[in-house]
């Protein structure tokens, strides 16, 4: 942040997403924002107005007369607003041009033009939003599913804050009971019992949070997409599926082996499971400086997927390439799948059989789309499987909470660890009461400014 900005002056931001548009906002928030919009707005008198009206006029460069625009201008009073501060949103034409000389003269009457992420900041730091409410509001712009948008507005409700505030009120009330405890260090009895109240308590609330901890990959995947790599030998139809998969002829498909020179990445949706689909150069032994290239981008491609792909071909007998595929695939998240079962069938499936689990083989034709909807079915299950998918459960996706929620559990540890080794009631106290400070950190109720200011600006411009 720069010197001269100061903590709670008057900000300007265009909040629409630049270029032509039907209508623009440009938004003001701070003391001042009346008195600014006041200097360069002709229409009614919008300190008389009242709160939360929209009005009608026009906006005019106070030094020479010149109007920019035709517009409407929200007055929306403190504290019941976005930021709880006084705000002003002026909606423009939505031409570039007219909206940036709005903002330009909101700059040269007053106002400082908003750092990204500064609205729901200052939201933040009066009260309004905790800081998992704050990061919701990003995730919610960055949905890419119906079902990552219902999380992010189930946290934006709340939902993740209340849980953590609750587990902190739990600590609180053990550490409480500690320091009664400690003030009569006469009875040896009052010592074994704060010790085992507080061996309950960290067991309990390491439960919740390992629970809390469980639904991170799925939350993690819904953002980022589950990553998908598709990989077998060359011309086994991994093109093919993948644009089977994308409803659209994104690689190119030919009968030459080795066509896919290079990895091909696309997102698509599948029953609602974000696919991150990276289609592979078929993997196998050749002297071509290109395609060697590409197969060892395939290999890399097995490493960081979430979720394997391996395509044979049913119509030939399995080859060495095949089997080397498939012992370098075994640890990984994976699905066999048998492809051109539109021809007579040369495959022994009874080897498959001895290493991979029958419900992980599905044969598909990519010609004729036999099968694909058993394929979409199976990624679904096994995103969706053991996972409540009911509308209300919170998951934690963000890795900054995640990380803070290992951290946590990690103290809990250490209080058990203490415990058992019969460790004085007082160093015990310090590991529980770590655990409640790593979990303020996750709501905001202890923060550092170089977090915010970290955070936020990943937000856009505006908001
Ligand atoms: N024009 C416009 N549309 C917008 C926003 C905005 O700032 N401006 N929002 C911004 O991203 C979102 C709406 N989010 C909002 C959240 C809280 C409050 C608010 O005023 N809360 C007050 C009072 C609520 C009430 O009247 O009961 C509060 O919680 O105290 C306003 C907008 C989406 N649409
Ligand atoms: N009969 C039949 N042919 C298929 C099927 N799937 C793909 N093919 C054909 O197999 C050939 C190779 O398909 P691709 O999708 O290009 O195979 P690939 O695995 O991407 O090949 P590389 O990019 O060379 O590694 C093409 O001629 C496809 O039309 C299928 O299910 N049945
Ligand atoms: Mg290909």
């Amino acid at each position: 942040m720069a010197n001269t900005t100061t903590e709670f002056d008057t900000i300007a931001a265009i909040s629409t997403p630049p270029g032509e548009g039907a209508i623009s906002i440009v938004r003001l928030s701070g003391e001042d924002a009346l008195p600014i919009a006041e200097k360069i707005f002709k229409g009614r008198d919008l300190q008389k107005v009242a709160s939360h009206t929209i009005n009608y006029g026009h906006i005019v460069d106070p030094e020479n007369g010149e109007v920019i625009d035709e517009v409407m201008v929200s007055v929306l009073r403190a504290p019941k607003t976005y930021t709880r501060e006084e705000m002003v949103e002026i909606n423009t034409h939505g031409g570039i041009v007219a909206t940036n000389h709005v903002l330009q003269l909101l700059l040269s009457h007053g106002a400082r033009l908003a750092e990204p992420g500064e609205f729901t900041k200052r939201a933040f730091l009066n009260g309004r939003i905790d800081l998992t409410q704050a990061e919701s509001v990003m995730d919610l712009i960055r949905a890419k599913t119906d079902r990552a948008m219902q999380v992010a507005v189930n946290q934006l409700d709340g939902n993740l804050s209340r849980l953590i505030k609750n587990i902190r009120q739990e600590i609180l009330d053990a550490l409480a009971q500690v320091e009664v405890n400690i003030d009569y260090p006469e009875y040896d009895a009052v010592e074994t019992m704060t010790t085992k109240m507080l061996l309950e308590k960290a067991t309990m609330v390491k439960k919740q949070i390992e629970q809390l901890l469980a639904t991170a990959s799925q939350g993690k995947v819904l953002r980022e997409g589950l990553a998908t790599a598709i990989v077998g030998r060359p011309n086994v139809g991994k093109s093919s599926l993948l644009n089977y998969l994308l409803h659209e002829d994104k690689a190119i498909v030919t009968d030459v082996a080795g066509t896919t020179r290079d990895v091909i990445e696309e997102y698509v949706n599948v029953r609602d499971v974000p696919l991150k689909l990276i289609d592979t150069a078929g993997i196998r032994e050749t002297d071509d400086k290109v395609e060697k290239i590409g197969v060892e981008r395939s290999k890399q491609a097995i490493t960081q997927a979430d979720l394997v792909l391996l395509i044979l071909n049913n119509s030939e007998a399995l080859t060495d390439e095949d089997r080397t595929l498939l012992a370098a695939t075994q640890d990984k998240k994976r699905l066999v799948i048998l492809n051109k079962t539109d021809l007579p069938v040369k495959l022994d499936e009874a080897e498959l059989q001895q290493t991979v689990a029958p419900e992980n083989i599905i044969a598909i034709s990519a010609l004729t789309a036999t099968g694909v909807d058993q394929l979409e079915q199976r990624i679904a299950d096994l995103f969706w499987g053991g996972i409540d998918n009911s509308q209300s459960t919170t998951l934690v996706s963000n890795a900054r909470q995640i990380g803070l929620l290992n951290q946590a559990k990690q103290a809990l540890d250490d209080v058990l660890a203490g415990i058992k080794a019969e460790m004085p009631v007082d160093l015990v106290q310090i590991d529980m009461t770590r655990c409640w400070d790593l979990l303020g950190e996750i709501t905001g109720d202890a923060y550092q400014d170089e977090l915010l200011n970290q955070l936020f600006s990943q937000f856009c411009l505006g908001k």
